[in-house]
């Protein structure tokens, strides 16, 4: 039988944009909300995620950990030392640490936590907040199968899950982590380009979001190459091939490789200033 997540005690240190879509997708996927404590910063943040979703918060990180199963570590890449050196004496041994942070690596983590404790490399995306998301799953030295399986199954709400290696999770934030943010830059551009042709800003962002959903689906049902579906849009001298020739004289796919290129790079930096 497959690993559930039901009656695991799961904390979330720094319950912010991305720990919180894990959040929404683990609780879909039967997570007991009285299981789960999330920390917090700010009580207005605490008293949101408490009315949002039924779960315990508090500002104590350390206090959180006590008696967790699962400690999802959600707090941004340069706060990450500080709080593994606060929470780690307060562990329980075989608690498994998930990190989600961009570029530091799992020697880091070990490098502050007590000796063997596992710990868990991801790298979600936010579609994890609707159950669309797509995760990589990097399982450290001394992360056990079960470690790796509890936390997939903490993962099943949230979309997809992958096992990588942790020389490729660089790459796989580029695309995939910061992956939305580029879909939600080309729907707003979208958008704004329909409001020069002269439609309504409502009508204008509806087309756009439906566009990019109806081909996203049209994409995974029918497992057809981008450049086949692309293809039969276009017309020979119909209109959409004008508007891929300006996409193309603007540069857009270049950019597009030149911005995974400086977003995996910019992972290894902040390894390297915080490592
Ligand atoms: N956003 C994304 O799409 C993705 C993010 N990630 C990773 O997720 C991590 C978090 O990013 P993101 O969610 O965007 O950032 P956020 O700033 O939204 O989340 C961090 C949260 O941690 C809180 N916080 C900071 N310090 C503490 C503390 N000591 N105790 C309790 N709470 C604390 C912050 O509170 P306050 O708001 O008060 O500062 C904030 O709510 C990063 O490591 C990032 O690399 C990975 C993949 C995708
Ligand atoms: O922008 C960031 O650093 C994080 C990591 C991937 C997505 N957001």
């Amino acid at each position: 039988m497959s690993t559930q997540i039901a009656g695991t005690k799961v904390a979330f240190l720094g319950t912010g944009n991305m720990a919180e879509a894990v959040l929404a997708g683990a609780l879909a996927s039967g997570l007991a909300p009285s299981d789960v404590v999330a920390t917090v910063r700010r009580a207005e943040r605490g008293e949101a995620l408490a009315d949002r979703y039924g779960v315990g918060t508090t500002t104590d990180n350390a206090a959180a950990v006590a008696g967790a199963r699962i400690v999802v570590v959600g707090v941004k890449p340069k706060d990450v030392v500080a709080l593994l050196d606060l929470v780690g004496p307060a562990l329980e041994p075989g608690a498994v640490v998930v990190s989600v942070a961009a570029g530091l690596p799992l020697s880091l983590y070990a490098a502050h936590l007590p000796d063997g404790q596992p710990v868990v490399r991801t790298m979600p995306n936010t579609p994890a907040q609707v159950g669309a998301g797509i995760t990589a799953v990097v399982a450290g030295p001394t992360a056990s199968d079960d470690d790796v399986a509890l936390v997939e199954a903490l993962l099943a709400g949230t979309g997809e899950t992958v096992r990588i290696t942790e020389k490729d999770i660089d790459a796989f934030g580029a695309l995939a982590g910061s992956g939305p943010a580029y879909v939600f830059y080309v729907v707003d551009a979208m958008a704004e380009a329909g409001v020069l042709l002269g439609l309504t800003r409502d009508v204008a962002r509806r087309l756009a979001v439906q566009t990019v959903l109806g081909s996203g689906k049209l994409l995974a049902e029918t497992g057809e190459h981008p450049v086949v579906l692309r293809e039969k849009v276009s017309s020979p001298g119909g209109t959409t091939i004008r508007a891929l020739q300006k996409l193309d004289e603007g540069g857009v796919r270049a950019a597009f490789l030149a911005a995974l290129e400086a977003a995996q790079a910019r992972s290894k930096e902040l390894a390297a200033e915080l490592g």
